[in-house]
C-alpha cells in the first residue's frame, strides 16, 4: 500500500489552508506527520481520508485517485483515528469496535474473534460490555483504534493518537504501529506532537510550517536545531533526560 500526495492545496471557506504538499507513505512504513499547532496538520489529513476535498493536485492510495473511488472501497484501503472523540455515544465498546467492519460482509464468528484481537492489542480486552460514553479519554481514544484496526485496511491514518494516553500507553500504541508496520505491512501516516517520540518511532517524518510541507526524511536528518528553531521558533538544546521505554516486551 502506497500513499502518495502529489501538489495538495486545500481550502478552507475560501482561505488557503494547504499548499502544494508532496507526501509519500511505502508498504510498511511509520511517518509522522509534524508541525505548530495551526500550520494545516488534520486539514491534510482530513483530505487524505476524504472528509476534505483538495482544491489541487492529486492523493492516490495504490495508484487510485482516493476522491475518485467508491466510499467502500476507500474504506477498505484506508482506516482513521481522528482527533475528534465521539461524545455521547450510547453504544457499548463491542459495537464502536464492529464499525469497523461496515465496509465488509459479516461473517459473525470470525468479526468476533477479529473484535476480541483488536481489543486485546489496544490492552482493553474485558471492556467489550462497557457503555463507550463512560470510558476515560484514553481508553475511547485506544477503543477508536481497535475498530481502526478491524477495519484490516493497509494504511492507517493516525490524528494526534496518544493525546489522551499516559506514558505507558503512548509507548504501547506506537510499539503497536511499528509492529503493524513489520508484521503485516501496514503504513501509517501519523501526526504527532512529541518530537522526540517522532523521532524514536518513525521511519521518516514530515514537517508543516504555515501550510507548507518544509523538509522531510529520516528524524535524524530532518529534526536539526536550526530546522527546529526555524519551524516552532523555539532553540533545541540536547540534554541527559528520561528516556521511557516498556518495562517488558509483551506479546
Ligand atoms: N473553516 C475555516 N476557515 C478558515 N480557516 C480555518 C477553517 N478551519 C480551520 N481553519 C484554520 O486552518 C488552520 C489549520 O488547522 P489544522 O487543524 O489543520 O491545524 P493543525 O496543524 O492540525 O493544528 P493543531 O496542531 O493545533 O491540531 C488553522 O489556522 C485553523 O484556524
Amino acid at each position: 500500500m502506497k500513499l502518495d500526495l502529489r501538489g495538495v492545496s486545500v481550502a478552507l471557506d475560501g482561505h488557503a489552508i494547504v499548499h502544494e504538499a508532496d507526501l509519500l507513505v511505502d508498504d510498511g512504513e511509520f511517518v509522522a506527520l509534524v508541525g505548530p499547532n495551526g500550520c494545516g496538520k488534520s486539514t491534510l489529513l482530513r483530505t487524505i481520508y476524504r472528509a476534505l476535498k483538495p482544491s489541487a493536485g492529486l492523493i492516490a492510495v495504490d495508484g487510485d485517485d482516493v476522491h475518485r473511488l467508491p466510499a467502500r472501497q476507500a474504506a477498505r484501503r484506508t482506516a482513521v483515528v481522528a482527533q475528534e472523540i465521539p461524545a455521547d455515544l450510547d453504544f457499548t465498546v463491542a459495537e464502536i469496535v464492529a464499525m469497523g467492519r461496515t465496509p465488509y460482509r459479516p461473517d459473525a464468528a470470525a468479526d468476533a474473534e477479529r473484535y476480541a484481537r483488536a481489543l486485546d492489542r489496544v490492552g482493553l480486552a474485558g471492556a467489550a460490555d462497557r457503555i463507550f460514553a463512560t470510558l476515560s479519554g484514553g481508553e475511547k481514544q485506544r477503543v477508536l483504534l481497535a475498530r481502526a484496526l478491524v477495519q484490516e485496511t493497509r494504511l492507517l491514518l493516525l490524528d494526534e493518537p496518544t493525546s489522551h494516553l499516559d506514558i505507558r500507553h503512548q509507548l504501547e500504541i506506537l510499539h503497536l504501529v511499528r509492529e503493524l508496520g513489520s508484521e503485516v505491512g501496514i503504513a501509517t501516516l501519523a501526526v504527532l506532537h512529541d518530537l522526540n517520540q517522532a523521532a524514536a518511532f518513525c521511519d521518516r517524518l514530515y514537517v508543516m510550517s504555515a501550510g507548507r510541507i518544509v523538509a522531510g526524511g529520516p528524524p535524524g536528518q530532518v529534526l536539526t536545531p536550526e530546522l527546529i528553531s526555524q519551524v516552532y521558533g523555539v532553540r533545541a538544546v540536547q540534554r541527559p533526560q528520561l528516556v521511557f521505554e516498556r518495562l517488558k516486551e509483551e506479546a
